[in-house]
């Protein structure tokens, strides 16, 4: 069962992604980043290998793309915050 991270869990599982450019979003119990490409082919191509884990693990970022950027949010609407789905899905963005 996904639920809300914990004060304890928070830390060691967010401290890295803030490390890697994430940062909570404003008012809101997720966190956002936006990764900048080459070119739109590279970051439309992204997006699809991270669209195939997130299909997987039924977890689904809110994102937008323009040309070659594309701006991520997670967060677990399930549980109205984040879990330790939104940081697994941030670390595999991370490694794609
Ligand atoms: C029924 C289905 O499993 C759920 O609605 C899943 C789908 N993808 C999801 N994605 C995200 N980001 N949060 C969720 O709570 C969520 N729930």
């Amino acid at each position: 069962m996904t639920e809300k991270l914990s004060d304890a869990t928070r830390g060691p599982l967010l401290d890295p992604l803030f490390s890697a450019g994430w940062q909570v979003v404003d008012g809101r119990d997720a966190i956002t980043k936006t990764y900048k490409f080459d070119s739109f082919v590279d970051a439309f191509g992204w997006m699809t290998r991270a669209a195939i884990w997130a299909e997987k693990w039924d977890h689904h970022p809110e994102w937008s793309n323009v040309y070659n950027s594309v701006t991520v949010t997670l967060t677990t609407h399930d549980v109205g915050g984040i879990s330790a789905l939104d940081a697994k899905l941030a670390r595999k963005m991370e490694s794609l």
